[in-house]
């Protein structure tokens, strides 16, 4: 099995405060990892350290490594706009620009520099096929992303991310402001995404972990308490703490 990311001794604090302690953990390619544990124990600001989105906070703090293709991403001559293009986002709340679900996809490519419209008509087209969601807007690619269903808005999303070739997609508790059905439906798409990228997912959703993930991660109060296949965190733990997480016992 092929190493995506690699993290190496991975600590943050903001300002005083160590949010990550000490975290190695290895993201394999093409498999879903997912990131377990109660709430603020730091699923979020491990997620975001994958594409540098904490270099956007000021007091934030990080030492030791994370290599994506062997490469740290924290070395000094990384170009952080072309990492977020390869390590790409999803976000808990469906963000749709306010212009046409088009216009929405072909944002990235654009920014990257891509102008002709037969090529951009055909990367919207994959994207959105990718995204699972082109059949149901196929006919209507000039109207507002805005009026598309919560669900349809999250799909939208991932594929403006599909749209710019990422290798790995983050995905922060993506189905949190969706309905059952969709929830189903993002799912679906996941394991079918995985066969082409690397995902990494915050959930709350213990059975949503265990449905979709290869791999898991447990977090508690900052410290990867245990990571290994996703079967053997949840029918057989070796931690304890993991054991009453899974269990309901707090969390
Ligand atoms: N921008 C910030 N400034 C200061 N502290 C922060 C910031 N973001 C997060 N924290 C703190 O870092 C810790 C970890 O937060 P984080 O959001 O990563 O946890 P989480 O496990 O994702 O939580 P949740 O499941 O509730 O989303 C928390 O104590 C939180 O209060």
């Amino acid at each position: 099995m092929d190493t995506k990311i690699k993290v190496n001794n991975l600590n943050l604090w903001y300002g005083e405060k160590q949010a990550l302690k000490n975290n190695s953990i290895t993201i394999y390619d093409k498999k879903i990892t997912a990131l377990i544990g109660p709430s603020g124990c730091g699923k979020s600001t491990f997620l975001r350290c994958l594409n540098r989105m904490n270099d956007l906070i000021p007091i934030v703090k990080i030492e030791g490594e994370v290599l994506l293709n062997g490469k740290n991403i924290y070395a000094k001559d990384v170009d952080v706009v072309e990492l977020r293009k390869t390590v790409g986002m999803v976000f808990q709340k469906p963000n749709p620009f306010p212009m046409s679900i088009y216009d929405n996809v072909a944002y990235g490519p654009r920014i990257h520099g891509i102008k002709k419209k037969s090529e951009l008509d055909k990367i919207v087209e994959e994207s959105l096929k990718k995204a699972a969601l082109w059949d149901e807007v196929k006919d209507d690619l000039k109207k507002s992303a805005l009026g598309l269903s919560g669900g349809q808005q999250q799909r939208l999303c991932i594929a403006r991310t599909i749209a710019v070739k990422p290798d790995v997609i983050l995905m922060d508790e993506p189905t949190s402001a969706l309905d059952p059905i969709s929830t189903l439906k993002i799912e679906d798409l996941m394991a079918e995404l995985k066969k082409e990228y690397t995902i990494v997912i915050v959930t709350h959703n213990m059975q949503q972990a265990s449905r979709i993930s290869d791999y898991t991660a447990f977090f508690l109060m900052g410290d990867i308490i245990e990571f290994d296949k996703t079967e053997k965190i949840f029918l057989e733990p070796s931690e304890k703490e993991t054991e009453d997480y899974i269990s309901g016992r707090f969390g």
